[in-house]
């Protein structure tokens, strides 16, 4: 645990940053965090510790049940009344409740009126959620410029659609999700699973858009993410690799690598490095042993405590 903030303040170091809260940024930090349910009687999340930084998107990846969206829910102070939180979620180094519309959070299905166009469904978004105290001139602008920065620009007066009547595809439905959560310029963005059910060009596309908006606008975006295409992968800064609730790794995606070879892990040639963790670490079908290195072979409840105690112990 102390491993993760250290590195935090490593990389703080490296990215010569002023500090996230001297730009508006949102840093968001979680220490030992527990998330069960059932008066205590399962344990969905199991002490985790990690941080989300401003202009950065976190991935936090693992197999089904592992608890992605129950961490996102935990950050985003909107878990169910039936589960007990405990640890500590930092904001910018400090315990505080997150600022009204300094949040957003789009959940993993579209809830858009089919009947409406791009422009008629964020325009009239952009009329109900931001206050009164912002024109109808300047909620317009703001409308507009969301579409823009998502790429719609192009689909403005074409219907959302649905089973009964074509209109956008997956991607754009949720581009214009992403566009609703985006009205209120949120400076923390949680996205669960946003690039569920499209294909890699699509996921690219989606994904990319929401980076260079983190980047131009420092916003943190801590987005759950199923399995992602290479090129998707290669997008994250850092990766947060959970399996039955605990953290398999949380780190830099470009040193992923080195930390499952140094375990006996190595990805193969040719196989995509994300697709390699989840099945390393996915134990739902725990039929086949798994080669650790150049001897024997592990169960996967096996390597997981490997990964597990080595994560812990660097
Ligand atoms: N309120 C709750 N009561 C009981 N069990 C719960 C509750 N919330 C979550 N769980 C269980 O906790 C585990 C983690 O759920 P969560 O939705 O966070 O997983 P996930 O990684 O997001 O899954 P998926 O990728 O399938 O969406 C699951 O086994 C789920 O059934």
């Amino acid at each position: 645990m102390e491993a993760v903030v250290a590195r935090k303040e490593e990389h703080d170091d490296d990215d010569d940053e002023l500090g996230a809260a001297a730009d508006g940024g949102v840093s968001v930090t979680w220490k030992d965090l527990y998330v069960t349910v059932g008066g205590g009687r399962l344990t969905i999340l199991e002490g985790l510790t990690g941080y989300a930084e401003p202009g950065e998107v976190l991935a936090i990846m693992g197999p089904s049940g592992c608890g992605k969206s129950t961490l996102l829910d935990a950050l985003a102070g909107r878990l169910s009344s039936t589960a007990q939180q405990s640890g500590d979620i930092l904001i910018n180094g400090r315990k505080e409740s997150l600022a009204y519309g300094t949040s957003a959070y789009l959940t993993q299905d579209d809830t858009l009126m089919t009947t409406l166009t791009v422009k008629e469904a964020v325009y009239y978004s952009a009329q109900l959620q931001l206050p009164d105290s912002i024109s109808i001139a300047e909620k317009k602008k703001r409308a507009e410029m969301v579409i823009k920065e998502m790429g719609l620009q192009d689909s403005l007066n074409t219907r959302i659609g649905g089973w009964a009547v074509k209109g956008l595809s997956g991607g754009q439905k949720r581009r214009v999700s992403i566009c609703i959560e985006m009205l209120r310029r949120p400076k923390l963005l949680f996205l669960d699973e946003p690039t569920s059910g499209l294909d890699s060009a699509a996921s690219y596309h989606v994904m990319s858009r929401i980076l260079k908006l983190a980047r131009n606008d420092r916003i943190t975006v801590v987005a759950s993410v199923h399995q992602p295409s290479s090129e998707v992968f290669q997008l994250f800064r850092n990766l947060c690799l959970l399996s039955s609730g605990r953290t398999v790794y949380f780190g830099r995606v470009a040193s992923t690598e080195q930390f499952f070879t140094s375990n006996g892990f190595p990805c193969p040639t040719l196989r995509n490095p994300s697709d390699h963790y989840l099945q390393t670490i996915n134990k739902d079908f725990d039929q086949e042993d798994i080669e650790q290195g150049h001897g024997g072979s592990v169960r996967t409840e096996e390597v997981i405590s490997i990964l597990v105690s080595s994560y812990n112990h660097v």
